[in-house]
C-alpha cells in the first residue's frame, strides 16, 4: 500500500489523520526517535521530516534511518530544498510553494531534485504549499507573498490552481510556531473548493481544542510540530490532539 493510500484510508475511516512534524535540524537523532516513538504511542499516523533550514545530509539520513528502525508508521519527507531528500523514508511531499515570489520555490528546487527522486523510485505526492499569515521562518525563507487570514478566497484561488495543475494535496500553512492556528473560515473556504482533494492544515496547533476546530472546519490531515517538540509528555499531548481532531470531525 502506498503512503497516500494509507492516509486516504485513515481519512475515510476516521474522518481525519494526524501527522507529527520533526525537524531533523532541531535535535539529535536519538531525541528525534524518542519524540517519534512517543507520538506514535499517542496515536499519530505518520512522521513528517523536514525543516526550513538545512539539517545537513548526514543528520537527516541518520534521523530518518533511526526513526524508521523504531516506529511502524510511514516517514514522509517535507523538504525545504533538494537537501531535504534521503532514501531512508517512505514518501516525499513533492511541493510547490505556489504563493512564493521566488521561482526557486515554485519550480526550481523541484527541477534540481527531480532526477534524484526518479532514480530512487520513491513515492511522491504532488502538493500545493500555501503559506499564510504570519508565515514564520518558512514564509521568510520561501519568500512567500503571505496569504491574508481575512481573505480566504485568495487561499481558495491558489488551492484551486494547485488542484487544476493536478496536485492531490494542498497544505495550508500558518508557519511553524504561529501564535494561533489558521481561522476556521479560511480552512472551510479552501476545503469547500477542494472537495475530495486532501487538505493538510498546520502551524500553531497546540492542543486538542485547536485541532478540533481545524478538523471541524475541513482539515483532512492535522500537522503538529512545535507543541510536540516542546511537550513534557509527548504521548499525552499527541493523544489529546488526535482525539480532539477526531471529535471535531464528528461534531
Ligand atoms: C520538492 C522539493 C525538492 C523542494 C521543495 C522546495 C519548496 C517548495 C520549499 C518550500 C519552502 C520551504 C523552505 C519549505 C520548508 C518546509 C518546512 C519543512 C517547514 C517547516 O519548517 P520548520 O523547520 O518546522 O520551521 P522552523 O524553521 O520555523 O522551525
Ligand atoms: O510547529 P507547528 O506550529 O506545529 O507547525 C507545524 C507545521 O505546519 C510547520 O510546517
Ligand atoms: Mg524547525
Amino acid at each position: 500500500m502506498t503512503v497516500e493510500e494509507y492516509l486516504s484510508e485513515i481519512i475515510q475511516k476516521e474522518g481525519v489523520a494526524h501527522v507529527t512534524l520533526i525537524d531533523p535540524a532541531s535535535q539529535k537523532p536519538e531525541e528525534a526517535v524518542r519524540l517519534a516513538t512517543e507520538a506514535v504511542a499517542g496515536g499519530t499516523n505518520a512522521i513528517m521530516l523536514g525543516g526550513s533550514t538545512d539539517a545537513g545530509g548526514q543528520l537527516l539520513d541518520l534521523t530518518a534511518k533511526m526513526i524508521k528502525e523504531n516506529v511502524s508508521v510511514p516517514i514522509i519527507l517535507f523538504p525545504g530544498s533538494t537537501s531535504g531528500f534521503t532514501t531512508n523514508a517512505d514518501c516525499v511531499l513533492f511541493m510547490s510553494l505556489l504563493n512564493s515570489r521566488d521561482p526557486h520555490y515554485i519550480v526550481g528546487n523541484q527541477m534540481l531534485g527531480a532526477l534524484t527522486l526518479y532514480k530512487t523510485g520513491m513515492e511522491s505526492i504532488p502538493m500545493a504549499y500555501l503559506v499564510c499569515e504570519p508565515g514564520g521562518t518558512v514564509g521568510w525563507v520561501g519568500d512567500a507573498k503571505l496569504l491574508p487570514r481575512a481573505k480566504p478566497e485568495l487561499a481558495a484561488a491558489y488551492a484551486l490552481t494547485g488542484k487544476y495543475y493536478g496536485m492531490r494535496y494542498t497544505y495550508l500553512e500558518a508557519g511553524s510556531g504561529a501564535d494561533s492556528p489558521l481561522p476556521p473560515e479560511m480552512i472551510g473556504t479552501v476545503k469547500h473548493v477542494l472537495k475530495d482533494s486532501v487538505l493538510i492544515v498546520g502551524g500553531g496547533i497546540r492542543d486538542g481544542k485547536a485541532a478540533a476546530i481545524c478538523a471541524k472546519a475541513g482539515a483532512d490531515i492535522i500537522v503538529t510540530g512545535t507543541a510536540i517538540e516542546k511537550a513534557d509528555d509527548v504521548k499525552a499531548l499527541t493523544a489529546e490532539i488526535v482525539m480532539g481532531a477526531k471529535m471535531g470531525k464528528k461534531a
